[in-house]
């Protein structure tokens, strides 16, 4: 394997719970241990290696011998907050077979959101790969509230690969890659080898499948893939189990689903727009905005907004959406909903008047908005 030839510098492995319990109700540590191998044989050879894991609400039921709970998200941060702590013993115990250290990061949305935060963990995650630690992601399940969950680790495995400007992100799960239905329903099911453009009609293939303990299905692997490739990070979602798969995905060999990256990247604080969620609020634009938007690369304008969705302060990421509900863009809001209410559709000198004060012409400026 000669890495040095291969250019990536940093690889994000993402792996679902569909591989950490080999499709079991435990979680299976042998299977773990040669993935911690390959790991572990990328970071000797110079390669800085993120995992992401799930799989810590499968650890707490096994842990606690499969208790019979409601299905609640109070339950749910119970099984999360017994399992985290099994699940990095065991990533522990399994690199340090290879002589491997690891830091745990247990991240929410507002750690993402919050400009601050997110330079914070980041910090964190550079100061554990500049040390050859490896860090070990996954959601702070125990805290978060469905407000302020990323909700699943494709995502949260996509927003990681921003922080810490990866190259390359690996979803590793129960199938072979992205096929043109679901495998599990159709036998006939093609395998799709590379993807250069993520639209409506690859959606449509995603689904919303689940394998028995896992969450998102290949949706959320789309839009994590989706995050990362415009950031300029390469994709790759592939089987857990197929033999080497770490290793050859790095080696840039035929493994499962390869996504190009987009040959721009978004610069940083657009990165940083795409790495947070658009949780709060939403504006509907009118078709002329649209197309200023997406098409002029302009700034949003009062006049272009036709409604206000959801309660949010100034400075919230919202989304623009067009009036199906399909979102076009994302971007920072300079108007709260409360002051947003009264001037849309109003010309951008009436907002003196209006308001009593104003933040300056644009709603959302082009600056502080990534085109969907
Ligand atoms: N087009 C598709 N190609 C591949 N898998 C699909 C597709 N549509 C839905 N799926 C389902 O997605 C599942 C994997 O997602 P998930 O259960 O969340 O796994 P993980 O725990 O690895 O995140 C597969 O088992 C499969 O049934
Ligand atoms: N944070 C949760 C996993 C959430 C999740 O996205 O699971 P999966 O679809 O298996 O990657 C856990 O550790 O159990």
């Amino acid at each position: 394997m000669n890495l040095s030839e291969i250019g990536y510098r940093r690889v994000v492995v993402k792996l679902g719970t569909s591989v950490l319990t080999s499709g079991s109700k435990q979680l299976d540590k042998a299977h773990m241990v040669e993935l911690a191998r390959q790991m572990s044989a990328l970071m000797k050879a110079g390669v800085e290696v993120v995992l992401c894991t799930s799989g810590a609400i499968a650890a707490g039921r096994e842990h606690l011998g499969y208790p019979k709970l409601a299905d609640t998200v109070a339950n749910k941060q119970l099984l999360a907050a017994v399992g985290q702590s099994q699940l990095i013993l065991a990533w522990s115990q399994l690199f340090s077979i290879y002589g491997l250290h690891v830091g745990q990061l247990l991240l929410t949305q507002a750690d993402l959101h919050d400009r601050e935060r997110y330079l914070n963990a980041r910090d964190s995650l550079n100061a554990l790969l500049n040390n050859g630690i490896i860090p070990i992601i996954n959601e702070n399940d125990a805290v978060a509230t469905n407000e302020i969950k990323v909700g699943d680790n494709d995502n949260l495995s996509a927003r990681a690969a921003l922080l810490c400007h990866a190259d390359l992100l690996i979803l590793l799960t129960d199938q072979q890659g992205l096929f043109d239905s679901d495998p599990r329903s159709n036998p006939d099911a093609k395998l799709i080898k590379q993807v250069v453009n993520i639209d409506d009609s690859l959606r449509q293939l995603a689904g919303g499948a689940v394998s028995g303990l896992g969450t998102g299905g290949m949706a959320t692997k789309l839009e994590a893939a989706d995050i990362a490739r415009r950031a300029g990070i390469e994709v790759v979602i592939a089987s857990g189990h197929r033999r080497q798969v770490i290793l050859n995905a790095v080696c840039k060999e035929d493994v499962g689903t390869h996504f190009t990256a987009l040959e721009n990247p978004l610069e940083s604080r657009k990165q940083w727009i795409l790495a947070g969620q658009a949780a709060k609020g939403k504006l509907v634009l009118d078709v002329g905005a649209i197309k200023a938007v997406t098409e002029k690369g302009r700034s949003l304008l009062s006049k272009g907004v036709v409604s206000v969705i959801g309660e949010f302060d100034r400075g919230t990421t919202l989304q623009l959406i067009d009036s199906d509900g399909r979102e076009c863009a994302r971007g920072i809001s300079r108007y709260s909903a409360g002051d947003l209410n009264k001037i849309v559709g109003k010309h951008s000198d009436e907002i003196e008047s209006l308001l009593g004060y104003d933040y300056g012409d644009a709603v959302v400026h082009r600056n502080d908005m990534v085109v969907l």
